[in-house]
């Protein structure tokens, strides 16, 4: 591990990542790489997570597509210098910001959109100039497989690298010095990655998880936000980060709320949802098993069929839930919604800031206020207002957690600031010491309050009427010189 990592870093220190064209060649490989072997990455995908190749195409390679797109386009903007403000001190000098690769970056990706949640952060590493290792979930094997094949045969061996394996391989990546970790998981796994990272004051950025709560109010087309949620809880078999853990309403909505997602439910799966190529399964046995328990003793008000073998669970929702409960102390992670009761938004509100902040808010009302009350007295690490799950598609949105949910952020933009470094420049001349002298020592008032005036712009009364004394000879020698002309 450590040879693979100095290896990297060999390569990155020749600089040979560094010239956009460089970049620019490596995302369109990458981007070949998904075209040409699209086949073979959906099989893969299918395969791990009991998922027709329709659904790996839209919900993995769909984004994948787009990201590459979106730096090929924006690049040379994203990676420019930035031109900034400059105070009188420094007026003629040239200050600006310019993004910088960190390094040998570490990603680190999870099973559940096992292709995404590797390929989307190495394109914005890749963007800014990065050697890059990453470390596909070994719970997801076959993806994980096919990106250690083709990745090496699409791009730079020396520059970017995968490396396959479980937590012993994962630990000793660890113990390796990054110069940035990108984490997507769950969060005790993140506190191990953050206390791996601190030994070397590696900055990390963490995609976790939680309970993303759904607040539907009275004032609402419930048909519509019904049929959003039930795609959005139901897709990849519940096992989204950002998938509406719980809804929050009045007790008197439960039912019509339990009656439309049933019927969306049938709409969108058949009569025989076992039979649906658009259902997947639960990726092992101990999230099945786990699952299975979160059902006991709750009221089941649809669904709860569940079969080993297979690991299907079916839609379920549960009503009437004990915000004490086990479904409602940690992230559901499957195709279980319960419905808790709160009088009005008001407690709402209250419910959502005595957890954890969650990765995710969703809120449904025809009343925009309300909404944006909701989004102004909480916090979450996105929002999105009257759909679930669609801020995530949005790459000129940061995506990413806050407090318990993650830190750090990416996509587009976000994805290259993420991996590079702003770094503050500023130029000068060897000319202006009669200015400079302001700032050498011995120091004094006098120097002081020109210093003042230079950095604050704040001007003593001595100091004003000297500045006029000096504009008006100015003016003066300029009229002398054209009268004598
Ligand atoms: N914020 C996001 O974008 C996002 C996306 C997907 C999943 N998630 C969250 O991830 C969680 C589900 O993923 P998971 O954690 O089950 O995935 P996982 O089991 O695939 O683990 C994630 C990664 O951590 C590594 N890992 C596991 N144990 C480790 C250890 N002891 N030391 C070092 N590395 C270790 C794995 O090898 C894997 O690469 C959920 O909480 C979900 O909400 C978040
Ligand atoms: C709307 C379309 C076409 C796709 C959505 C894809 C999707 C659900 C992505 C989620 C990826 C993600 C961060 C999952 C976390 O677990």
């Amino acid at each position: 591990m450590e040879r693979q990592v100095q290896r990297l870093r060999q390569a990155f220190r020749s600089g040979r990542s560094r010239p956009l064209s460089f970049r620019l060649q490596q995302l369109e490989a990458l981007r070949r790489m998904v075209q040409e072997c699209e086949k073979d990455i959906l099989a893969s995908i299918a395969a791990d997570l009991s998922k027709s190749e329709l659904n790996a195409y839209s919900h993995e390679v769909i984004t994948i597509l787009g990201e590459i797109d979106f730096m090929l386009e924006n690049l040379s903007e994203l990676a420019s210098a930035k031109p900034v403000k400059k105070n009188l001190l420094t007026m003629m000098d040239e200050a600006y910001v310019q993004p910088e690769p960190l390094g040998v970056v570490l990603i680190i990706g999870a099973w559940n959109y096992p292709f995404v949640l590797i390929m989307q952060p190495l394109v914005g590493a890749i963007a800014a100039g990065n050697a890059v290792i990453v470390k596909p979930s070994e719970l997801s094997e076959n993806t994980a497989k096919i990106l250690a094949k083709l990745l090496p045969q699409y791009l730079d061996q020396d520059l970017y690298a995968v490396v396959n394996g479980g937590v012993t391989e994962t630990t000793e990546l660890l113990k390796q010095r990054f110069d940035h970790i990108l984490y997507t998981g769950n969060t005790a796994v993140g506190k191990i990655v953050m206390e791996a990272a601190s030994k070397h004051l590696t900055p990390v950025t963490l995609e976790l998880g939680g309970k993303s709560p759904c607040y539907i109010d009275r004032n609402c087309d419930l048909d519509v936000a019904c049929r959003r949620i039930t795609w959005g809880k139901y897709m990849n078999c519940g096992q989204t980060c950002i998938a509406p853990d719980y809804i929050l309403c009045e007790a008197s909505l439960q039912d019509q709320i339990v009656q439309k997602i049933k019927d969306t439910v049938k709409d969108f799966y058949g009569e025989n949802i076992k039979e649906s190529p658009d259902y997947e399964r639960i990726i092992n046995l101990r999230h099945f098993k786990r699952l299975q328990s979160l059902l006991e003793g709750q009221k089941i008000a649809f669904g709860g069929e569940t079969d080993e073998v297979t690991r299907y669970i079916a839609p379920t929702i549960l009503t009437d839930v004990d915000p004490n409960s086990k479904v409602m102390q940690e992230e559901i992670f499957g195709p279980i919604l319960p419905i808790v009761s709160v009088k009005n938004v008001d407690e709402a509100i209250e419910f959502i800031n005595d957890r954890e902040k969650p990765l995710a808010l969703y809120v449904f009302s025809h009343n925009n206020k309300l909404i944006k009350r909701v989004i102004n007295e909480t916090s979450s690490g996105g929002v999105t207002g009257n759909d679930v799950i669609m801020h995530f598609t949005v790459n000129s949105l940061p995506f990413g957690g806050v407090g318990a949910s993650g830190m750090g952020a990416y996509h587009g933009k976000y994805s290259f600031d993420t991996f590079s470094h702003q770094r503050p420049c500023l130029l000068k001349g060897l000319t202006g010491e009669s200015v400079n002298k302001l700032r050498y020592p011995p120091n004094s008032q006098s120097k002081l309050s020109w210093a003042k005036f230079f950095l604050l712009k704040r001007l003593s009364v001595g100091k004003l009427s000297m500045l006029l004394l000096m504009a008006l000879v100015v003016v003066a020698a300029v009229t002398v010189k054209a009268y004598l002309s």
